[in-house]
């Protein structure tokens, strides 16, 4: 059975990129997925029967790494997660939510401050503070601006291989950064446009487009979110210098509230985790605890 790759999804058709051949066959989902509510997505390895050299069927979807509803698609590697240093204002709080909500489909961020040209000497350094803070978090921080000549050089190797997501608030240059790197990028003229232009007047599609031996969303992510699917004693798994300290803690469920002998207030305390990460995670858990319960058919 030939294997492959569903790259784009439109109008009840899936668009497979086989494995080991260079073709690219129109699918058909199989019925019985249509009554085990099984929903292919792009993203998704799979098998299927070719009628032709073009068209075929989708027989078997094959279990998914993580799957995002915003934009749907499945077995996602990192989201490059666009944050811009003024107009709109960097938002650590904003940037912390991002995080979580990545962290938690088990995606690694790499994050991209943009704008970096309408910053002051004084407002650099105190970007730079937070840079170095997330840095030492382990994440790794781009900071661009509009034509960075350096860009495409840091962004290229990060994106080689892996399949990727754009994330970030509207404005804040996601389709600027990727204008600045297209030379690099060696799109397709009609790639180009689909991913600057997201298909405002088209019909709205997701397409995975191949970008330095990877793949990248054409649509980005993440721009609005909740926690609906994180449980409360899985937030700090979200917060990698937690992650690595909740250990210690006395309690093996502890929350990092108010319980004695906490390791991560303690790093708290001793300025090993900044303050405002704390907080933000405070905030979290208490929008967590206090969300309404959700009510499912199942
Ligand atoms: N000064 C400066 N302006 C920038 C930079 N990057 C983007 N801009 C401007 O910011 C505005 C928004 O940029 P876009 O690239 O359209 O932002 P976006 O994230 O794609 O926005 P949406 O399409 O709404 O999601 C535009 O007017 C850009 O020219 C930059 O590095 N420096
Ligand atoms: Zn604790």
């Amino acid at each position: 059975m030939p294997k492959g790759q569903i790259r784009k999804a439109l109008s009840g058709f899936y668009y497979v990129q086989d494995q080991d051949e260079d073709r690219y066959i129109q699918c058909r989902g199989r019925g019985v997925f249509r009554n085990r509510q099984i929903s292919p997505l792009v993203g998704d390895f799979v098998d299927y029967e070719a009628d032709n050299d073009l068209e075929g069927t989708i027989t078997v979807v094959h279990e998914r790494k993580n799957e995002l509803v915003r934009p749907p698609i499945s077995n996602i590697d990192q989201a490059i997660l666009v944050f811009s240093a003024k107009q709109p204002d960097f938002h650590p709080l904003l940037l912390d939510r991002f995080l979580t909500a990545i962290e938690s489909h088990f995606i690694k961020p790499v994050i991209c401050l943009t704008k970096m040209d309408l910053l002051t000497e004084t407002e650099k350094e105190q970007l730079q503070k937070y840079r170095e803070d997330y840095e030492k978090i382990g994440y790794e921080v781009i900071p661009t601006f509009k034509g960075d000549p350096a860009l495409a050089l840091r962004l290229l190797p990060v994106l080689e291989g892996k399949t990727s997501v754009l994330a970030g608030q509207s404005g804040v240059g996601k389709s600027t950064l990727l204008n600045t790197i297209l030379p690099s990028l060696e799109l397709k003229t009609d790639d180009i446009s689909r991913a600057l232009n997201r298909g405002k007047h088209t019909t709205r599609h997701v397409e995975l487009i191949e970008v330095n031996k990877g793949l990248l969303a054409d649509t980005p992510g993440f721009s609005s979110f909740d926690f609906e699917t994180i449980e409360k004693e899985e937030l700090s798994d979200c917060f990698p210098e937690f992650a690595e300290r909740s250990g210690n803690c006395k309690f093996r469920e502890c929350l990092h509230l108010n319980e004695p002998k906490c390791a991560i207030k303690a790093a708290v305390e001793a300025n090993e985790i900044p303050d405002y990460r704390y907080k933000h995670y405070l905030k979290f858990l208490e929008e967590i605890m206090t969300r309404k319960p959700r009510y499912s058919n199942d």
